[in-house]
C-alpha cells in the first residue's frame, strides 16, 4: 500500500505549504500532491518537510493548488520550470518525503508521519526525481483543477449584485485565486477618508423628491450646485441674461442658475449618463446619505451598484481574462465601480518598482489636484491587482466602448472618491468590455500617440504589446 486514504476532516492551511511540488495517483485515495512544508512549520513532532496528501485534504489550500497546476507542462515553458524547480536550493540530499497525515497541534494544522505501519517511510535521495515527474506526466490533474474551479466560482457567486458567470473555451486554467474579491475599498497605511460627518447634502430639496420627481428639477439642489454645470437650455431669459454677462466679465455669482443633470431621468435612458458628461471628464456629484431628496432621488446611480450581469472569461488571444456584460447595454449605462486598497503615492511607487513596474492595476485618484492646490505626491492610488472587483478584469482596448468616470459623494473629500465604469455606447451582450488604459482628458486625445516605446524603456518603463485588435491600435499599452 502506498497512501494512506486521508481524512477530509483536516485541511491543509494554506499559509503552512511552502510549495506543492508533484503530483501521483494513488489507487485508493485518488490524486495526491506532494507539499513541501514552510521551514518555520517544522518542529520537533512534525519534522517533516515534504508530504503526500489527497485532494480531499487541500480544500483551503487552492491558491498553492493553482500554483502547481500552472507549472504544468501543458506547455514547454511549463515543462522547463518543473525542471527548474527540481534543482533548485531547497531539493538538498537529506531531504525526506512522507505519506503525510494531517493533525491539529496547539491549533496549527500539522502534518505527521503516517503511524499505519503499511505506509512505509520513504527517504529519497533528490525530489522531485525523474520517476516522480515521469510518473506526474502522465497523471491527470483533474480532482485538483476541479478543487480550484469550485473555489473561483465560490468566490464569483459571494459578489454581490447581478451574477458573475465564469467561462473559459480556451484553456484549463481558472482565474487567480491569490486575487481577493472586495466589496468596499480598503484604506492603507498613511491613507485618510475624510469623516462622514464632513458629507453635507442638498438640504433645501424636498424629501422624496425621487418618486418621479427629482432633484434636476430644483434650482435649489447644492449637490448640482457644487458640480457648476451650467445648463443653457433650461435658463429662462432672465437666467440667460445673467449667464451671458457673467461668462463676459468673468465676474457674477451662478447660484440658482439652472445645473445640468449627469443622468436622463426618464425615457428610454433613464438612469445613462448625458452626452455633456459622458463625453467629458466632468466629475459627477451624487446625492448622499445627508441630502433631503431621499433614496430614489434620480441623481443616484453608482451608489447603487452594478446592476449588469457579467462575464469573466478567457480570451482567445492572450490578453489573460476579460469582461463582457450578459445583456445588452445602453450608451451612458453605469457597470460598476474600480475596487482596490487605496495606498499613498509613495506606496503606488514603491510597489510599480518592485512589480516589475507593470502599472496596470494602478488608479491615481488626482481628479482634484490642481482645483485643490495638492502636489501629486499627496494624492492616492487605488490599486485593484491583489485586492479589488470584477473590473480588475477589464482589458485596454485603442478603440473601447467604456470609459471611467469621477463620481463623488462628498464634494469635501477631494482625496478618495469612486472611479465608475460606463458604457461609451451601445454594447450588445457578449461584447468585450474594454477601456482605455490612458486615462487622457478630453483635449489631450493626441498628446502621447507619438511616444516612442525605447523612449518609454529609458524612463524605466517596459511598454507592453497591446493585442486590443483595432485598427486605431497605438501598438501598446499606455502609450
Ligand atoms: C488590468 S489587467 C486586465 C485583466 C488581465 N487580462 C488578467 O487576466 O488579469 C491588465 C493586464 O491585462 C493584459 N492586457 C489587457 N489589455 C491588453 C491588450 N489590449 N493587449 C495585451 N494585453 C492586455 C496585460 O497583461 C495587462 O497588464
Amino acid at each position: 500500500m502506498r497512501g494512506q486514504v486521508p481524512s477530509a476532516s483536516i485541511l491543509v492551511n494554506n499559509d503552512h505549504v511552502e510549495e506543492i511540488t508533484c503530483h501521483r495517483l494513488n489507487s485508493q485515495a485518488g490524486e495526491e500532491y506532494l507539499i513541501r512544508w514552510v521551514v518555520s512549520f517544522r518542529g520537533d513532532s512534525t519534522d517533516i518537510p515534504h508530504s503526500w496528501h489527497g485532494v480531499s485534504e487541500l480544500g483551503n489550500c487552492g491558491e498553492k493548488l493553482q500554483e502547481y497546476l500552472d507549472t504544468l507542462p501543458q506547455s514547454a515553458s511549463g515543462r522547463q520550470e518543473r525542471q527548474n524547480k527540481k534543482t533548485s536550493k531547497h531539493h538538498r540530499q537529506d531531504i525526506k518525503v512522507y505519506n503525510g497525515k494531517l493533525d491539529v497541534q496547539n491549533g496549527m494544522t500539522v502534518g505527521i508521519q503516517s503511524q499505519n505501519p503499511d505506509i512505509p517511510r520513504v527517504d529519497i535521495l533528490h525530489i522531485v526525481t525523474d520517476a516522480m515527474q515521469e510518473e506526474a506526466a502522465h497523471t491527470k490533474t483533474t480532482a485538483a483543477a476541479a478543487l480550484v474551479r469550485k473555489e473561483i466560482l465560490r468566490r464569483l457567486s459571494s459578489i454581490p449584485g447581478p451574477t458573475v458567470s465564469l467561462v473559459n473555451n480556451v484553456d484549463d486554467s481558472s482565474p487567480p485565486l491569490s486575487f481577493t474579491f472586495i466589496d468596499e475599498n480598503i484604506l492603507g497605511e498613511g491613507v485618510y477618508a475624510a469623516h462622514v460627518d464632513t458629507i453635507t447634502g442638498c438640504l433645501k430639496c424636498k424629501a422624496h423628491m425621487g418618486q418621479g420627481i427629482g432633484c434636476e428639477y430644483s434650482k435649489l439642489c447644492d449637490c448640482l450646485e457644487y458640480a457648476a454645470v451650467n445648463d443653457t437650455e433650461r435658463m429662462l431669459p432672465e437666467e440667460r441674461n445673467r449667464w451671458e454677462q457673467i461668462q463676459r466679465t468673468g465676474e457674477g455669482d451662478t447660484s440658482g442658475l439652472p445645473k445640468k443633470f449627469p443622468y436622463y431621468s426618464s425615457g428610454p435612458r433613464v438612469g445613462c449618463l448625458v452626452p455633456f458628461y459622458l463625453d467629458r471628464r466632468h466629475p459627477i456629484y451624487e446625492c448622499n446619505s445627508k441630502c433631503n431628496c431621499g433614496p430614489n432621488c434620480k441623481t443616484r446611480v453608482v451608489q447603487h451598484g452594478r446592476q449588469v450581469r457579467l462575464e469573466l472569461f478567457k480570451t482567445a488571444n492572450n490578453r489573460g481574462w476579460g469582461i463582457r456584460a450578459k445583456d445588452r447595454l445602453r450608451k451612458g449605462q453605469f457597470i460598476d465601480t474600480y475596487r482596490g486598497e487605496i495606498i499613498t503615492d509613495a506606496e503606488a511607487s514603491r510597489r510599480e518598482k518592485g512589480n516589475n513596474l507593470k502599472d496596470s492595476y494602478l488608479y491615481s485618484l488626482d481628479k482634484f489636484a490642481d482645483t485643490c492646490g495638492f502636489s501629486q505626491e499627496e494624492m492616492y492610488v487605488v490599486d485593484g491587482q491583489f485586492y479589488g472587483n470584477i473590473t480588475r478584469f477589464i482589458n485596454h482596448s485603442c478603440e473601447p466602448n467604456c470609459r471611467q468616470y469621477v463620481v463623488a459623494y462628498n464634494r469635501h473629500d477631494p482625496k478618495v472618491y469612486e472611479i465608475a465604469f460606463f458604457a461609451t455606447r451601445d454594447i450588445a451582450p457578449d461584447e468585450e468590455l474594454t477601456f482605455d488604459y490612458l486615462d487622457k482628458d478630453e483635449g489631450d486625445e493626441d498628446d502621447d500617440d507619438q511616444v516612442d516605446p525605447d523612449d518609454r524603456k529609458k524612463g524605466g518603463m517596459k511598454p507592453t504589446r497591446c493585442r486590443c485588435g483595432s485598427e486605431k491600435c497605438r501598438k501598446y499599452l499606455w502609450l
